[in-house]
């Protein structure tokens, strides 16, 4: 391909860092490419994401795509909402980060040394329904804005902790911040957080192949695909408490030989805001299936079906 290919992204700095990793990767594969900002309404506006909707940060790109502005968007998957655009295709998942969230706490403390009372913050209903549930007697303070924002806050005094994805402070550099990686068992991290998406046109067949072959990768995007597929079935966007992280795995099939696997882990609450935990195993091959049948079992303990906005 000869062509320079744009490659669109939110004007955030952890948007610009995971792009120009992306463009980097591109180039090394022979590609041209021009890394292009495009301003979103979510970066604009301070309100809830509760109040502006999911796909705040990702709708203006998209459409940027669609409208030849772009021939390439890089995003963070879980901020996609999860209907498909029938405009696009998802043409690569990359090798996913550290999917879990992080602490970044004041005096490198972890989160069973917080006293009760401690200022944590966090605007996601996943991390402050699941925080309260370990019963520490924290106070959740609701806090929105981009990653260096919110660990500011801790440096400044203003709050004793934050929770934010780990993946994000490595993309930034600042891994030296965290005090400490909560455990998927207590801290389930949200669908697909970790891994980017590239999106191109669907009628784009030289740049989807290019992406498909330089960048994607395979368990990445069996995993992700199932962890969404259980936040599709559940009807629940971004602001809802839902926590899903796959696992690939390696299991012994019938006659003893070494197989991968997905092995998914799902919380849901119910109306009274209980959380339900559920785990099933699956092929890599049927990703979607499992994350289906997950949902399931977790509408059967009495998970509330959610809908309107919501994806952190
Ligand atoms: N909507 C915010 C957002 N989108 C992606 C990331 C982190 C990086 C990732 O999950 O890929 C974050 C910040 C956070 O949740 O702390």
């Amino acid at each position: 391909m000869n062509r320079t290919l744009r490659i669109g992204t939110r004007g955030s700095a952890l948007a610009l860092a995971q792009t120009g990793l992306m463009a980097e990767r591109l180039e090394r594969a022979g590609a041209t490419v021009e890394i292009v900002t495009v301003s979103t309404p979510g970066d604009r506006s301070h309100a809830p994401i509760a109040e502006i909707g999911v796909g705040v940060f990702t709708s203006a790109l998209r459409d940027a795509l669609a409208n030849d502005e772009v021939d390439i968007a890089v995003h963070s998957y879980k901020d996609l909402p999860t209907a498909p655009d029938p405009r696009l295709v998802l043409a690569a998942v990359p090798t996913r980060e550290d999917p879990r969230d992080a602490l970044v706490a004041r005096d490198g403390m972890v989160l069973g040394e917080l006293p009760a009372g401690s200022r944590v913050g966090t605007g996601a209903a996943r991390r402050v329904t699941q925080l309260e549930a370990l019963g520490l007697g924290l106070e959740m303070v609701p806090i929105r804005g981009n990653v260096d924002s919110r660990v500011r806050k801790v440096l400044d005094g203003e709050l004793d902790a934050v929770v934010v994805a780990a993946a994000g402070l490595s993309r930034l550099g600042r891994l030296d911040m965290v005090t400490e990686f909560l455990d998927p068992i207590q801290m389930l991290p949200a669908p697909a957080q970790g891994a980017l998406a590239l999106e191109c046109r669907v009628d784009d067949v030289d740049t989807e192949h290019l992406l498909r072959s330089s960048l994607d990768d395979q368990a990445s995007r069996a995993a992700v695909t199932a962890e969404r597929a259980m936040l599709a079935a559940l009807e629940a966007g971004c602001s809802a408490p839902v926590g899903a992280l796959a696992d690939v795995v390696e299991d012994l099939d019938d006659d003893g030989r070494t197989v991968l696997r997905l092995s998914l882990r799902g919380v849901a609450a119910t109306p009274q805001n209980e959380l339900l935990r559920a785990s099933a195993t699956g092929d890599l091959t049927t990703a979607e299936q499992l994350g289906r049948a997950l949902a399931a079992e977790l509408l059967d303990l009495g998970a509330t079906v959610l809908s309107g906005p919501g994806s952190k």
